[in-house]
């Protein structure tokens, strides 16, 4: 039992020279990284308020989640440990679980399924059998979360491809404009997280062993971009009275910024509806 806990328990090690900063951290770039998740997600919980409290108050669970992601990871990084593994990667299978629940579009549900309750039901019960797969092969379980990026990817172009011949308005355009900077942003991620996993002897060799720490920085701000656009593509489709429309934190003609949904539906609108 304690052995699980042990310092590099885990069999997964990143490129990152271990005890190079410290004796007590493992991997300390890839730990001090992990920061990015405390910075991001209270902005984004703030940002997602005013949608949270239209549509379903459930969807601060995605950034409150993401703190402990962050938290887990820290841990994983400081110490190489199973225990910190298995959280690292249990704890971003829930927020997955908890976006499918939330923005899974309807139209995709399986024939079987007739309302968003009895789908959340089912995402419930399937990430609590895949919480307990994810012991039998530990080592596979990061392809696997990688996996569920691919089919969010499938997901978001459907949905973009429905969306975006519906006018060619300012708003379709902001839309397009974020789809495109999400998947660039997790191209990107997802290019540093297999080039150190598997590239690590070219990057030694070069004296840069910090693209896992790079990955959790690129990741964070593109599931910042990628939730708000699937929950703005939501939002248009489930409470369009409100008249989401996407805008930038923190300010909105700045080309660096986080976005979110910004809500002008006044309560004459609302009523209306
Ligand atoms: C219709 C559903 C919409 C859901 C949208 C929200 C989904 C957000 C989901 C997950 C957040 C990702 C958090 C990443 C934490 C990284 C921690 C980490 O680095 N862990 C590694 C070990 O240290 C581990 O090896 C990594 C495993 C792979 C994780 C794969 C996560 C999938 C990310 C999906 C991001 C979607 C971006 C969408 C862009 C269009
Ligand atoms: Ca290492
Ligand atoms: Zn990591």
């Amino acid at each position: 039992m304690a052995g699980m806990f042990a310092y590099e328990s885990s069999e997964v090690d990143w490129c990152e020279d271990n005890y190079k900063h410290s004796e007590n951290v493992v991997e300390y770039f890839n730990t001090m990284s992990s920061f990015v998740f405390f910075v991001v997600s209270p902005i984004m919980l703030y940002l997602f308020h005013p949608y949270a409290r239209e549509r379903n108050l459930a969807v601060h669970l995605v950034w409150l989640l993401m703190i402990f992601v962050g938290l887990f990871s820290m841990y994983f990084h400081m110490t190489l440990s199973y225990v910190g593994q298995m959280l690292d990667e249990i704890s971003i299978l829930w927020v997955l679980a908890i976006g499918y629940a939330l923005w899974f579009p309807r139209r995709h549900f399986p024939f079987f399924v007739k309302d968003r309750t009895t789908f959340s039901r089912m995402v419930l019960a399937i990430t609590v059998v895949t919480t307990l797969s994810s012991f039998i092969r530990p080592t596979a379980n990061a392809y696997a979360l990688n996996c569920f990026a691919l089919h969010i990817l499938y997901s978001l172009g459907l949905e973009m491809r429905r969306y975006a011949p519906l006018t060619w308005a300012a708003r379709t355009r902001r839309a397009l404009r974020l789809a495109q900077a999400s998947v660039g942003l997790w191209v990107l991620a997802i290019s540093c997280w297999i080039s150190d996993r598997f590239g690590c002897s070219v990057w030694q060799k070069l004296n840069f062993c910090y693209l896992h720490g790079i990955w959790h920085i690129l990741i964070v701000v593109a599931t910042a971009y990628g939730s708000t656009l699937v929950a703005y593509l939501d939002a248009s489709y489930e409470i369009p009275h409100s008249l989401p429309s996407l805008q930038y934190w923190p300010r909105d003609d700045w080309a660096l910024g986080l976005p979110y949904i910004a809500l002008r539906g006044t309560a004459k609108t609302r009523k209306g509806c």
